[in-house]
């Protein structure tokens, strides 16, 4: 695992929010993506070096929609690069991490991820990309 990724932050409007972030950083999102098998529609920012995702749900069953009337809006995932994912779920797996899938999907920003359940990991959860070559 090397560093952060990105950072996922739920909002219910991505309209709305990147108004606010552009303000916040002093720039637009570089990137807006429809990502429909996660039902979640995303906005990319990046700040100096760091990269934070906002996310909308694009249905009611999204893990989004469910997460906003759970928790309300706020930080929802945090990503890590990793080099091999394969490798990296394997590693996890054998530690006692609870893999959501086995098999990394594609996710926004050209990345195949992985997320772990948040009971495994002190109520956060995790993601993990690997860039698409
Ligand atoms: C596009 C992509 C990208 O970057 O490329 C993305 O990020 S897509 C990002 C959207 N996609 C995902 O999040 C996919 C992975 N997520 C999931 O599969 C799901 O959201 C789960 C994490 C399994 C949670 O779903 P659900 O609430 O239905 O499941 P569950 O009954 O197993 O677990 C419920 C417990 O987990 C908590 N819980 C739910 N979401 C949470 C979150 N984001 N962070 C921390 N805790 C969370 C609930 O409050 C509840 O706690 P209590 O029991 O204490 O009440
Ligand atoms: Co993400």
């Amino acid at each position: 695992m090397r560093k952060i990724e990105h950072i996922g932050i739920a909002v219910k409007s991505l309209e709305v929010s990147n108004v606010l972030f552009e303000k916040l950083f002093g720039q637009p999102p570089y990137k807006e993506e429809e990502v429909a098998s996660e039902g979640v529609k995303t906005s990319f920012f990046m700040n100096g070096p760091n990269k934070i995702e906002l996310l909308e749900a694009t249905n009611p069953d999204s893990p989004i929609a469910k997460f906003l009337e759970k928790k309300g809006e706020g930080i929802h995932h945090i990503a890590f690069d990793v080099n091999d994912i394969n490798e990296e779920v394997i590693r996890l797996k054998k530690e006692g991490f609870v893999i959501l899938n086995e098999i990394p999907k594609k996710g926004a920003d050209n990345k195949l991820v992985v997320f772990l359940h948040p009971k495994g990991t002190n109520g956060v959860l995790i993601e993990l990309c690997q860039e698409i070559k």
